[in-house]
């Protein structure tokens, strides 16, 4: 037997797809190393993949497409009670980049009824409880004798935490807080799993005591009586409907009547309330803001794997799909052979690999603070924040603009179901919403530039932190792209660097040039918010750059290497042209420089040609996990979009009761009009 360095290949796939598979220049299994951090987990993905392929009670009993939402949450219910019981025998326990692989394995990206009792309500639990809290829930949660999730967006508002409406009043006689929600626009609204499956919430509301407000604090609060699950008296709770995609997951809204909870359900880690009224203020102000934190730092990953779902999907069904002639006297090519596809397509591919190397350093600098901040330390808290408000932001967007090319790039069967991209948009889009609207957290990130900037104007750059040391240094008058005998990517990151400085000071310059003509600092903020996002977005890709250059610079194996030197070249002259217009504003870059930068890209796109197929199949993906007819690994696609469609619930019977019913009486009437 032929060993391929390819692993994906099987006997009796499509002849077109295995020829893709032969022509990789690398090892799959040893770039899913790169891609998932470590042969270690590679390798247990690989097995969970197995294990759970020889399982059948852990498959979908039908398409997703083919299922009601109730179907839906009916059987992701009867998978996550599966997967709890035989945890131990699938993953060890309490691995989350295990866990985060079998859930994607079994229950797919719509969600399920314990998503944010993983995501958000345990890691609040777990960063917020004071040890004696934590002994009482967090061991419980864990166990999943409870399940909870995180309350914070309202009706009338998501973004200004300061503006929630959600009260909860210190009662000092009673040593209670009162938890009441005044006005319909202060009911909860959005919470995941809020709706139907949680009996616990992490809840955020403002907290009074005698009579002042201290903001927005976080509360541990019964939902449902543990028993019967009926919802406990002074709460109203239900789901709030279906939403583009993530259906499986029961969104929901939550009202409080005068509903009272002990004093110590406060979450006390880092705050405390007295008996007396007593408030003991936090090390940090948004010390409390930690979950959020949590996912932002996770769903870097978490969108370039469904970015990569959406591209093995496409690139795969690339490969099968013959349409037209390049030369007409040849028989008609795979579609994948058509530059404009390439160009579609391998940017994206690039962008995946880069978000995801970004991604893992994200999580690291996150667990990383998580320990400082549990000793008292919480001087990374602000650069954290900044980073994590940036990448969340241009991430997600990029990811979902890269979803939805990857579906155009599949014509006509992409807009069907059977691609199942239009769930994987659904899905990955949220994240442009969720965690902190995109715009709104790239003007966190631009606060934190701004100050930088001024440290750079008051000649105090030399107390610029790590990641906005760039601000300070000077440019070279001109990009050296095409002006050294050999262009590196050093001098890309310079001409990033270049542009975003450029831009941050320009945005900083606005808005104090507005304040020093009087305008007062939120009025000049908002009219300079645009310059000022700009600045962010550019820093942000910047930062992608360098992790993904940091990266490379760490790969060993000559061949990995290659391919992933490769990827960065397509990367940083992709983003480049895209960002021309900065980079010609102030002639840093010609137009000639240009030129060479279009000629780069062209040529990356066919050295990558070869090794497309290779780099998809690289992030592991099984049929389970991507649920895609177009996507399939064995790349028979047209047999299995026939039987598909045959599937369909409307094709059950020959004749619709709708047509007996509408259809036939409107036809015989038409036709006996005309006698
Ligand atoms: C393996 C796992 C894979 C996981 C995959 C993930 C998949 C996830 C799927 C789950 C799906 C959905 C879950 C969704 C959940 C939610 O959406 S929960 C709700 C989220 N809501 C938001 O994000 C609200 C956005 N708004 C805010 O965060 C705040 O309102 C905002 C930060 C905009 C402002 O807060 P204020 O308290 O009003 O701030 P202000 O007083 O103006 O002060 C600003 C000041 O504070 C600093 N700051 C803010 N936040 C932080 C922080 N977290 N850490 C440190 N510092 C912070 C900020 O920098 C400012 O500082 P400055 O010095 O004054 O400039
Ligand atoms: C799929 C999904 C899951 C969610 N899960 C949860 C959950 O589990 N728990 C939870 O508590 N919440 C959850 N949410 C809610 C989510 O966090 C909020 O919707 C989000 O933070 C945005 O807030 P908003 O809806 O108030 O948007 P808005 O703030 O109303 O945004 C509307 C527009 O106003 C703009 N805008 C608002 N403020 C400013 C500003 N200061 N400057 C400039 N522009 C501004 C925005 O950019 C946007 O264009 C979820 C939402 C979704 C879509």
């Amino acid at each position: 037997m032929v060993h391929h360095q390819n692993k994906a290949i099987r006997e009796g796939d499509n002849p077109d797809l295995t020829a893709e598979r032969v022509t990789g220049t690398f090892d799959t299994h040893s770039m899913a190393a790169q891609i998932y951090n470590s042969e270690a987990h590679a390798r247990r993905r690989r097995e969970i993949t197995e294990i759970i392929a020889k399982r059948p009670e852990l498959h979908d009993t039908k398409p997703f497409p083919f299922m009601t939402r109730e179907e839906k949450i009916l059987e992701s219910s009867r998978k996550l009670t599966l997967i709890t019981k035989h945890m131990n025998e699938i993953i060890e326990p309490n691995n989350s980049n295990e866990m985060f692989h079998l859930n994607n394995e079994v229950l797919g990206i719509e969600g399920h009824p314990m998503a944010l009792h993983g995501i958000m309500f345990i890691p609040a639990l777990t960063a917020q409880a004071s040890e004696e809290q934590q002994k009482k829930w967090l061991t419980r949660a864990i166990n999943r004798e409870i399940v909870g999730t995180y309350a914070q967006t309202e009706l009338g508002h998501g973004t200004n935490l300061q503006n929630l409406e959600t009260t909860a009043t210190y009662d000092v006689a009673t040593q209670e807080f009162v938890l009441h929600t005044p006005t319909i626009t202060g009911l909860k609204w959005w919470p995941g799993n809020l709706g139907k499956s949680s009996n616990y919430a992490v809840v955020v509301a403002l907290m009074f005591i005698k009579g002042k407000n201290y903001g927005p604090h976080t509360f541990m609060v019964p939902l449902r009586d543990e028993k019967t699950h009926q919802p406990l008296k002074g709460i109203t709770i239900g789901d709030i409907g279906p939403k583009i995609a993530y259906n499986v997951t029961d969104n929901g809204f939550l009202g409080f009547d005068h509903y009272r909870i002990p004093r110590t359900n406060l979450l006390m880690r880092h705050t405390r309330v007295e008996p007396d009224g007593t408030y003991v203020k936090p090390p940090h102000a948004k010390i409390n803001y930690s979950a959020m934190v949590h996912v932002r730092s996770h769903m870097i990953t978490g969108q370039a794997i469904m970015l990569s779902y959406a591209l093995t999907i496409a690139t795969r069904y690339s490969s099968v799909r013959r349409q037209g002639q390049i030369d007409t006297t040849q028989p008609e090519v795979k579609v994948l052979e058509y530059q404009t596809q390439q160009h579609r397509l391998f940017p994206y591919i690039a962008r995946a690999y880069a978000f995801v190397f970004a991604g893992a350093e994200t999580v690291k600098l996150y667990e990383r603070v998580l320990e400082e901040v549990a000793t008292g330390n919480v001087s990374l808290m602000a650069d954290l924040h900044a980073l994590t408000s940036g990448l969340k932001s241009v991430v997600s967007h990029y990811t979902a603009q890269g979803i939805e090319q990857a579906r155009m790039a599949c014509g006509g069967h992409g807009y069907s179901q059977a691609s199942y991209m239009s769930e994987i948009f659904g899905v990955a889009v949220g994240g442009c919403t969720y965690e902190g609207e995109n715009m709104v957290m790239l003007l966190q990130l631009a606060r934190y530039l701004v100050k930088s900037a001024s440290l750079v104007k008051t000649g105090q750059s030399s107390k610029l932190g790590p990641l906005v040391a760039y601000l300070g240094a000077k440019s070279d008058s001109t990009s050296l792209i095409d002006r050294t005998p050999t262009t590196g990517f050093a001098e890309y990151v310079k001409t990033f660097q270049h542009i975003a400085r450029r831009q941050t000071l320009k945005a900083a310059d606005k808005f104090f040039g507005l304040m020093e003509k009087g305008e007062k600092r939120p009025i000049a903020w908002n009219k300079s918010s645009v310059e000022l996002n700009r600045a962010s977005r550019l820093h942000t890709r910047l930062y992608i750059v360098e992790a993904f250059v940091r990266r490379v610079e760490e790969v060993a194996d000559p061949r990995l290497k290659e391919v992933l030197t490769d990827l960065l070249h397509l990367h940083v002259n992709y983003e480049l042209l895209d960002m021309s217009t900065y980079a010609l504003e102030d002639g840093f870059v010609s137009s000639s420089q240009l030129d060479y930068v279009r000629d780069q890209l062209y040529f990356y796109l066919a050295k990558i040609r070869p090794n497309a197929v290779s780099l998809v199949d690289s992030w592991e993906f099984s049929d389970q996990e991507l649920r895609s007819v177009l996507g399939r690994r064995d790349g028979h696609v047209y047999e299995n979009l026939f039987a598909w469609a045959k599937a369909s619930p409307l094709n059950k019977t020959d004749v619709l009761p709708s047509v007996d019913k509408y259809l036939k009486p409107l036809m015989e009437s038409a036709r006996a009009s005309k006698l």
